[in-house]
């Protein structure tokens, strides 16, 4: 079954300061993703891989083309859909994680994982176990569960953005960059965790900047350059450009 069809996606950036200047982010992106896959985003450094992931979270708004995501109700295009839908599914069916961090002043650490899980109804004491265990898998010590991340470390923030994009077990998940500032041992633990979601069901469109992350789980590869899809292969047939 295919968990979503991207169609003719295509963002521009209006440029204000830049005289009406028109930057072009995404430029006539197509491809599906299949139910439990895990697709790799490649890329050169500007060649759209985040305004990807943001177009089909929709932190940004497509400026044209189709984002349909397939769920059990019936089809939705979260490039024209209302807000209160892609509310709804972004608490319920699509996780998002990027790099950095969105402040929550004065919650623990433990309580940022929590936290979607308890807005799903989860009881308390249930959803900080289960964001515990996130946390120890992922080697945030023990000290610091209960610490605010403000005052964490580039990788310690990006263990709890991690955690807290899969707590909730969503049938979707958008990942930029989530293991770029982890060493390479707490990056071993991450991929074992995706690994889990993944046998559980899960699909993956991740962006990774780490050739051995993509070798380690990836099935499928989507190349973009300069805004438009160059190739999607099979990992087998992945040539590592890119990365080489
Ligand atoms: N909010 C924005 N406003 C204006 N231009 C943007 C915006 N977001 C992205 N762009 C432009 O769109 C293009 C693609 O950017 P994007 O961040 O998607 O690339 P990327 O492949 O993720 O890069 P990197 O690997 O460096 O993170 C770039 O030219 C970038 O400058």
């Amino acid at each position: 079954m295919t968990v979503l069809t991207i169609d003719g996606l295509s963002k521009t950036f209006d440029m204000h300061v830049l005289g009406e200047k028109q930057v072009v982010g995404l430029d006539d992106v197509s491809f599906e993703v299949d139910d439990g896959e895990f697709l790799a985003i490649v890329g050169e450094s500007g060649s759209g891989k985040s305004s990807l992931l943001k177009c089909i979270y929709r932190t940004y708004q497509p400026t044209a083309g189709r984002v349909v995501y397939h769920d059990t109700g019936g089809d939705v295009d979260l490039a024209a859909c209302p807000e209160r839908d892609i509310i709804a599914l972004r608490d319920d069916a699509i996780g998002y994680t990027s790099q950095f961090l969105d402040e929550i002043p004065r919650v623990p650490a433990v309580d940022v994982v929590a936290r979607p899980l308890c807005e799903q109804g989860v009881p308390n004491d249930e959803a900080r176990t289960t964001a515990e265990s996130l946390l120890s898998r992922l080697h945030l010590p023990e000290e610091l569960w209960d610490a605010y991340p403000a005052t964490f470390s580039g990788g310690e923030r990006q263990r709890i953005n991690l955690a807290q994009a899969i707590a909730p077990k969503p049938r979707l998940l958008l990942l930029d960059e989530p293991t770029s500032a982890l060493d390479p041992e707490t990056r071993a633990a991450a991929i074992d965790l995706l690994q889990e979601y993944l046998e559980d069901g899960t699909t993956v469109i991740g962006v990774f900047h780490n050739r051995d992350v993509i070798e380690a789980v990836a099935d499928r590869v989507v190349v973009l350059a300069d805004g438009r899809v160059r190739q999607v292969v099979p990992i087998e047939e992945y040539n590592g450009e890119v990365f080489a």
